[in-house]
């Protein structure tokens, strides 16, 4: 087993799921890990959305992870080291494994990479309950998840059944993180994609909404996803992070 999955490790582990696509799984990711290591916890990602690895490109992490033998140096971005599969694809060509193969480089993630000491462990599972979110809850059993979505009902709806997967496998659930929440224009709360579906999935799954995200533009032209520290996301990714320390 790797080293870091026994229980004196002392890393928390935090699986990051959402039932569809394009809800923001790796903004919250990166923001939130952003946030713990600001606050000087050690943090590191493990990009395992594998067929849709994004958190190099979302954090502009050019460099690869430098290799000494068969153990990674994993990148590092905004204080956070980062392992992903788009390190290892070429040119961005879609990963094609299934099954085993994907278990492995999970495994491989885990083991061959030097992380050193750790606080937390993020986890971007793909969106919905396929292969590697299977394998991630039968490899960590420790993991609590929080579950992205969108403030649609469809949205929700969808991500209820990766809450319940969660349930099924004995994750416990952090609770629900709803993105997009609303946007915000002269003081008034617009809510684009309407209101109610993160409530109502939070009951569904017995569990509560730990952020509201509003809509935001990335403050400066810097193509990178994670917002400034004194932005009105950076604020809730502060409070949220915080809310998880000292829970
Ligand atoms: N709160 C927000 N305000 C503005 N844009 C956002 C917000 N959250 C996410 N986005 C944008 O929406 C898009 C999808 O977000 P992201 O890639 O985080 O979603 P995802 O659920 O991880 O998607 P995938 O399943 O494809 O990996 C990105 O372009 C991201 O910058």
């Amino acid at each position: 087993m790797p080293k870091m999955l026994l229980p004196e490790s002392g890393v928390t582990f935090i699986a990051v799921t959402s039932g569809k696509g394009g809800v923001g799984k790796s903004t919250i990711t990166i923001n939130l890990a952003a946030a713990l290591a600001r606050l000087g916890k050690r943090v590191g990602i493990l990009d395992a959305d594998i067929y849709g690895f994004s958190i190099p490109a979302m954090m502009k992490i050019d460099q690869k992870p430098t290799m000494i033998d068969q153990t990674a140096i994993p990148a590092e971005s905004h204080g956070v080291k980062v392992m992903s599969m788009g390190f290892f694809a070429k040119d961005n060509q879609p990963v094609m494994w299934r099954g085993p193969m994907l278990n492995k480089w999970i495994r491989n993630f885990l083991t061959n990479t030097h992380w050193g000491e750790l606080d937390y462990l993020l986890l971007d599972l793909p969106p919905g309950t396929r292969d590697v979110a299977i394998d991630v809850a039968a490899m960590i059993p420790q993991a609590q998840e929080i579950i992205v979505t969108t403030p649609h009902y469809a949205a929700s709806h969808v991500a209820s059944r990766a809450g319940v997967m969660a349930q099924h496998t004995k994750h416990s659930i952090l609770g629900v993180v709803e993105n997009m929440a609303y946007f915000e224009s002269n003081g008034e709360k617009n809510y684009l994609f309407g209101q109610g579906g993160a409530e109502k999935l939070a009951e569904e799954l017995h569990s509560h909404i730990i952020a509201q995200v509003p809509f935001a533009q990335p403050e400066e032209n810097t193509g990178s996803s994670v917002y400034d520290e004194d932005s009105v996301i950076g604020e809730v990714f502060t409070h949220l992070a915080e809310e998880l320390i000292y829970q």
